[in-house]
């Protein structure tokens, strides 16, 4: 599926998908709950939670969990991801996921940034994290 066809449906059933992910957080120490749904090229959806352990550090965010997801079944080119979680207002992904995300590209990923109502806001990887370090750099 190429990015062209990113209609608003579209982003709107991944954002759909990125919230019910939440239902398969593991987060019983935050109580956190964060859910990523990414959609590769194509047209496979990838879904995943974040994932916390006893040893704080351990823990993998949702947005690295579904990446772990897609790229280990074979997919490398990335059309959209969309995450959400419990809180009011959108949430967007932390420092480590986004040098993680932007490995794999494009640029211009577009990330959408969902509130619970499932409302969101657009943004990319690029956006997030200009002057990206890749290893084509
Ligand atoms: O974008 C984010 C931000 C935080 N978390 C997780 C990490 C931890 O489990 C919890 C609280 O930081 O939320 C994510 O999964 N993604
Ligand atoms: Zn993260």
């Amino acid at each position: 599926m190429p990015a062209q066809e990113l209609t608003q449906e579209v982003k709107q059933n991944l954002v759909n998908l990125a919230m019910q992910a939440k239902d398969r957080s593991y987060s019983p120490y935050s109580k956190f709950r964060v859910g990523a749904a990414l959609l590769t090229e194509d047209g496979t959806l990838f879904q995943g939670g974040n994932i916390e352990n006893a040893s704080f550090g351990a823990t993998v965010c949702a947005e690295r969990t579904t990446y772990c997801k897609a790229i280990s079944e074979g997919h490398t080119k990335f059309v959209a991801l969309a995450v959400s979680s419990d809180e009011e207002n959108y949430i967007s992904p932390c420092g480590i996921c986004r040098q993680f995300i932007s490995e794999f590209g494009p640029d211009d990923l577009p990330v959408l940034l969902s509130n619970t109502k499932g409302e969101f806001t657009e943004t990319t990887i690029e956006g997030l994290l200009p002057f990206i370090f890749r290893l084509d750099h």
